[in-house]
């Protein structure tokens, strides 16, 4: 695995169902405050977790601070119900002088079940910032092995 990976995710060539096969960059349970209305999980609170996951990857990548500048192509497919396993994928899929783009997949896995689905993905650019908030350099990547 290298630095740009986190975590494999599945990629634009990847078929949308094949689960990935090592640890996710974050996890974490769908619990009743995060649910609309209706019972089902709120999309904003999916989004959120997304960007925690994608800030995640970038914080490591960037060796440090890091803010979301733009999010694109972010689709729900699925719905996530309280009580699943939400499991975060990310995998940096470019690199600019101050700033990255990251994909997000996530998948959920309900609470007393082996079968995962796939319920969102997206794309989250992050930039580098200095001490005063201005973009920094990226620093040359670095082998974690
Ligand atoms: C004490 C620390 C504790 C840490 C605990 C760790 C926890 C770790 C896990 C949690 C992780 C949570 C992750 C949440 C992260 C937030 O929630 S951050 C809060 C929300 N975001 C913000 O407030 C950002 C607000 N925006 C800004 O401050 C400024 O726009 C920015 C981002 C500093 C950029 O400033 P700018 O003057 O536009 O910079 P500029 O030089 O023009 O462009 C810089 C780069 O950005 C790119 N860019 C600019 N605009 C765009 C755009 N619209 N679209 C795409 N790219 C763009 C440029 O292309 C350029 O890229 P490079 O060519 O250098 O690669």
């Amino acid at each position: 695995m290298t630095a740009t990976q986190t975590a494999l995710a599945t990629t634009p060539e990847t078929p949308a169902a094949t689960r990935p096969t090592i640890p996710p960059t974050i996890r974490v349970v769908a619990m009743p405050a995060d649910a609309n209305a209706a019972g089902d999980i709120f999309g904003g609170w999916l989004m959120s977790q997304m960007d925690l996951a994608a800030g995640t990857a970038a914080a490591l990548r960037a060796r440090g601070r890091c803010v979301t500048v733009a999010i694109d192509k972010v689709v729900l497919h699925q719905p996530v119900l309280i009580g699943d396993e939400v499991s975060l994928y990310t995998t940096i899929i470019r690199t600019g002088r101050t700033s990255m783009s990251i994909r997000v997949d996530t998948w959920r896995r309900a609470r007393h079940s082996h079968e995962t689905t796939k319920v969102t993905e997206g794309v989250f650019t992050f930039v580098a910032i200095d001490d005063d908030r201005r973009p920094r350099p990226l620093p040359p990547e670095c082998d974690p092995t």
